[in-house]
């Protein structure tokens, strides 16, 4: 797999948000440039009624040429012939995900330690997920806000290592994470319970692009 870019990452699942095909149509109009389908919590979707949403999702991320990633799950991943797995500290481990999908997809690693994050860079991560950076109400056992610091060590630390901050971030508060070292920002709620999910994704595209290269070189 080539570099993929993670400046605006955008997770969902059918639960986080009233029309979710369509919030999604309208992130990729809005310039996400990744996605991960994340479908868990209560009333997540099982069987072929998720396998049927998955396919849905896969198939605007088509349309829009944006990597469809798989959260958790390293076989639907596989089935589905998706662009690649996330993979958080307590799923399946890293080099296994890898191992499994192969050299040419992306494995993500969900980090929060240096640790850990040397370790997801030897079994092959393509990228780590630190968080949360901000309080959030989109996982329930989310470990403590982290802040920005944790960034910094390991972006100093592993400079090759792309990092994406997670956790209540907005197009508000997403310098603090690209000021970091992040490579990008990746969201639920600031794009899924937008009342315009485009504008949103827009927006937050529009403040990580001038976080990167300058407020003069993105208008
Ligand atoms: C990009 C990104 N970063 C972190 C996570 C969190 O993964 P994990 O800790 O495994 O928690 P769940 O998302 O599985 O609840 C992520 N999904 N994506
Ligand atoms: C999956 C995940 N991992 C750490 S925080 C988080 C949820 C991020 O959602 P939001 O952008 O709504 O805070
Ligand atoms: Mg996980």
């Amino acid at each position: 797999m080539g570099k993929t870019d993670l400046t605006l990452y955008f997770i969902m699942g059918s639960m986080n948000a009233e029309k979710p095909l369509s919030v999604l149509e309208d992130a990729l109009k809005g310039g996400v440039t990744c996605f991960q389908f994340r479908e868990k919590g209560p009333r997540a979707l099982v069987g072929m009624e998720k396998r049927a949403f998955a396919e849905s999702c896969q198939r605007l991320c088509r349309q829009f040429g944006v990597p469809f990633i798989v959260n958790d799950d390293v076989d639907l991943a596989l089935e589905m012939d998706a662009d690649g797995v996330h993979v958080g500290q307590d799923d399946a481990e890293a080099r296994f995900a890898r191992e499994k999908i192969g050299a040419d997809k992306i494995v993500g690693v969900s980090v929060h330690t240096v640790e850990e994050a040397r370790r997801a860079m030897m079994d092959g991560a393509d990228y780590v997920g630190m968080g949360p950076v901000y309080q959030t109400s989109s996982k329930d056992d989310a470990k403590p806000v982290a802040g920005t610091t944790m960034i910094t060590v390991v972006g100093k630390l592993f400079p090759d290592l792309p990092i994406v901050g997670i956790g209540g971030i907005t197009a508000e508060n997403a310098d603090a994470v690209f000021e970091a070292g992040a490579s990008g920002l990746s969201v639920i709620s600031a794009i899924a319970t937008a009342m315009d999910p485009e504008l949103a994704a827009r927006r937050l595209r529009k403040a990580a692009l001038r976080s990167m290269y300058g407020r003069r070189a993105v208008r």
